[in-house]
């Protein structure tokens, strides 16, 4: 168990005695009412969304995202949301009578790692496309279409992982109907992302082929007057150049009606937080990144000071960051903080790991000890009428939750586990805390876009994310005091030399990774060297979800090299990883 040891900043009137309050913060977490914010309908009205979405976009008929284990399914309620239609996401075992029960507006299939033609792959019922109900299927749903509609879908050797340029076909136009509805608008040649093994082979009877790939020859196709549409590729994701206009053009197109915006997420939110809480006293997770910056601003709007922040030293920070959050952080926003220092218990418990999910539980675990013994501390510190400390919130995001192979349809889960975020994955089975997770079913820019309606600092809202499980994740290999020295000592060069380019803003975020079990021969000083190589991750993101290496100018790069070798010992050579994501991920572990 830890013990809350540096509880003094905690305090802001200490720290700066001109500094806001958690009670009159005018730019901190007691933020003004929104400008501009639409009209809900009472909390309540419905039953509770899937994804959390407020009460008065559910006076609109859904777009319906049938979700087949995608890593994308949110992504695609999310751009749907974007283009201001209420959208959310459904299980693929729910039946067509479900679907249709629910009144939709329109349908989207999304991808998924089946093979439509395997054994027990999840199937779409050929009646779903008799119903009226416009469809769009992507990736496996275009396939899954495709197979129930009559089509041919196999495994053709020519995988895409990644960007491809798709070739759009001609498509005649008469009275009755325009050309392409799906790609109108839209260049000949066009980037989109792909992620697919399997490949429709012939359209199904009806169908035009409106596009193809070099891997995909039937990459796109429609029937305009049933209102059926598919694409192979991901319009989902921002590295499809014109992914949004598809999804628009497919709502728009099938008439779904646009008006919901997402600026009632924070009444919904901090209604269903008092709902949850009510006078409990709670803890907030608080890492000086932007997620538990927002979740803990909504608790503090909802409970004010029946919330403390707990910032956990766990000993795998970056340089300079333990300092930027007691200090920085607590002036700019007027949280009441407890600082735990938990370093010995971190590296006691990652010693001898060396498998990155064993690393993710033990990190996980102990985070969690952290908060039961700031927890501990803080009702000791109210003496006797100090109830217990039931909820933990934490600034958890959906991605965090795919990625985990979180179940957010209450339970089961078709999707993989790609890596245990520490703040889902990771948690440990004898967790006694609620999770209050406000955020739960947002992604990062919407979460940004929160922020910066609740009136937290740009500083803040516009921070590159950095993991909880900090550098323990950037070790390739066992993590050690020594080995976390070195990586301190490359990352803060690296992270001086983007900011020096102006660059902070420009990449989504640059992890550095030590390889710490890897050694390659140098010489320097015309002497022989035996040291680690450093690899540079800088990427470019909207939402973590997927993302492009980001072209660093060359001489940024040689600067930061030099710097590295000569400043860090132990590091004799530079990498630079080139890898999108698919098929990598951001993090290495
Ligand atoms: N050092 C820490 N101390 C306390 N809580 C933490 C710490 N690091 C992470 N957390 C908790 O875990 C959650 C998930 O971490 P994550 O890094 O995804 O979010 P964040 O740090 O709030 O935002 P960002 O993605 O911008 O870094 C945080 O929102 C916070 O609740
Ligand atoms: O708080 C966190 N806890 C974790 O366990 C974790 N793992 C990855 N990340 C961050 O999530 C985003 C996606 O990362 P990956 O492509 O590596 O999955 C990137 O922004 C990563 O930095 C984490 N954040
Ligand atoms: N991303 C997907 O939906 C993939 C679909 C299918 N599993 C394929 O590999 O082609
Ligand atoms: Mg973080």
């Amino acid at each position: 168990m830890s013990e809350p040891t540096r509880e003094a900043t905690g305090d802001p009137s200490a720290a700066d005695p001109g500094a806001p309050g958690p009670d009159d913060a005018p730019s901190g977490l007691q933020a003004e009412p929104l400008p501009g914010q639409r009209a809900a309908a009472a909390p309540g009205a419905g039953p509770a969304s899937v994804d959390g979405l407020p009460p008065g976009a559910r006076t609109s008929r859904p777009v319906l995202v049938v979700d087949y284990g995608a890593q994308y399914a949110q992504l695609i309620a999310r751009r749907v949301r974007e283009a201001d239609s209420y959208s959310e996401v459904v299980p693929a075992s729910a039946s067509v009578a479900e679907l249709l029960a629910r009144d939709p507006a329109a349908i989207i299939l999304s991808g998924g790692p089946s093979s439509v033609y395997a054994d027990g792959a999840p199937l779409v019922e050929a009646d779903l496309f008799e119903a009226g109900v416009p469809v769009l299927g992507i990736c496996y749903g275009f396939q899954a279409m495709a197979r129930a509609l009559g089509g041919d879908v196999a495994r053709t050797g020519l995988r895409e992982y990644g960007g491809t340029d798709a070739q759009l076909e001609p498509v005649q136009e008469t009275d009755a109907a325009p050309g392409s509805v799906l790609l109108d608008g839209q260049p000949e040649t066009q980037s989109v992302w792909m992620s697919h093994g399997d490949a429709v082979r012939s359209a199904p009877p009806g169908f035009t082929v409106t596009a193809s790939t070099p891997g995909a020859p039937v990459a796109a196709f429609e029937d305009r007057e049933r209102r059926l549409f598919g694409v192979q590729w991901h319009p989902e994701v921002k590295h499809s150049t014109f992914g949004q206009q598809v999804i628009e053009n497919f709502l728009r197109g099938s008439d779904v009606p646009a008006g919901w915006t997402t600026a009632g997420v924070i009444d919904e939110q901090v209604e269903r937080i008092r709902a949850q809480v009510g006078d409990a006293r709670v803890v907030c997770g608080l890492s000086g990144g932007v997620d538990s910056a927002v979740a803990a601003a909504l608790v503090q709007r909802a409970v004010g000071d029946q919330l403390t922040c707990v910032f956990v030293d766990h000993g795998l920070l970056r340089a300079g960051e333990a300092e930027q959050v007691e200090r920085d952080y607590v002036e700019a926003t007027g949280v009441d903080l407890v600082v735990v220092d938990a370093e010995t218990q971190f590296l006691a418990a990652l010693a001898g790991v060396t498998d990155p999910e064993e690393k993710r539980k033990a990190i996980g675990r102990e985070f969690i000890r952290s908060f039961e013994g700031a927890a501990a501390g803080l009702v000791a510190r109210a003496g006797e009428e100090g109830a217990e400390v039931r909820f933990l919130v934490q600034g958890t995001l959906y991605p965090d939750v795919v990625e985990s192979g979180g179940a957010v349809h209450g339970g089961t889960s078709a999707t993989a586990t790609i890596k245990s975020h520490h703040n889902v994955g990771g948690l440990p089975d004898d967790l006694q805390f609620e999770l209050v997770e406000p955020l739960r079913t947002l992604f990062k820019d919407e979460v940004r876009a929160v922020g910066a309606e609740l009136g937290l600092p740009e500083a803040i809202v516009a921070r590159q994310p950095f993991p909880g499980p900090g550098l323990g994740i950037r070790i390739v290999g066992e993590v050690t005091r020594e080995r976390l020295e070195v990586l301190r000592a490359a990352d803060a060069v690296v992270r001086e030399e983007l900011t020096e380019a102006g660059m902070d803003r420009s990449i989504w975020q640059c992890p550095v990774v030590l390889l710490a079990d890897v050694r390659s021969v140098g010489v320097q000083g015309d002497g022989r060297t035996y040291g680690h190589p450093v690899v540079l991750r800088p990427v470019s993101s909207d939402d973590a979800m997927t993302a492009d290496w980001s072209r660093l100018p060359h001489d940024l790069l040689a600067r930061i090299s030099t710097r590295i070798t000569n400043e860090v010992d132990e590091v004799n050579r530079v990498v630079l990883d080139v890898t999108s994501k698919p098929p990598g991920t951001i993090e290495w572990e």
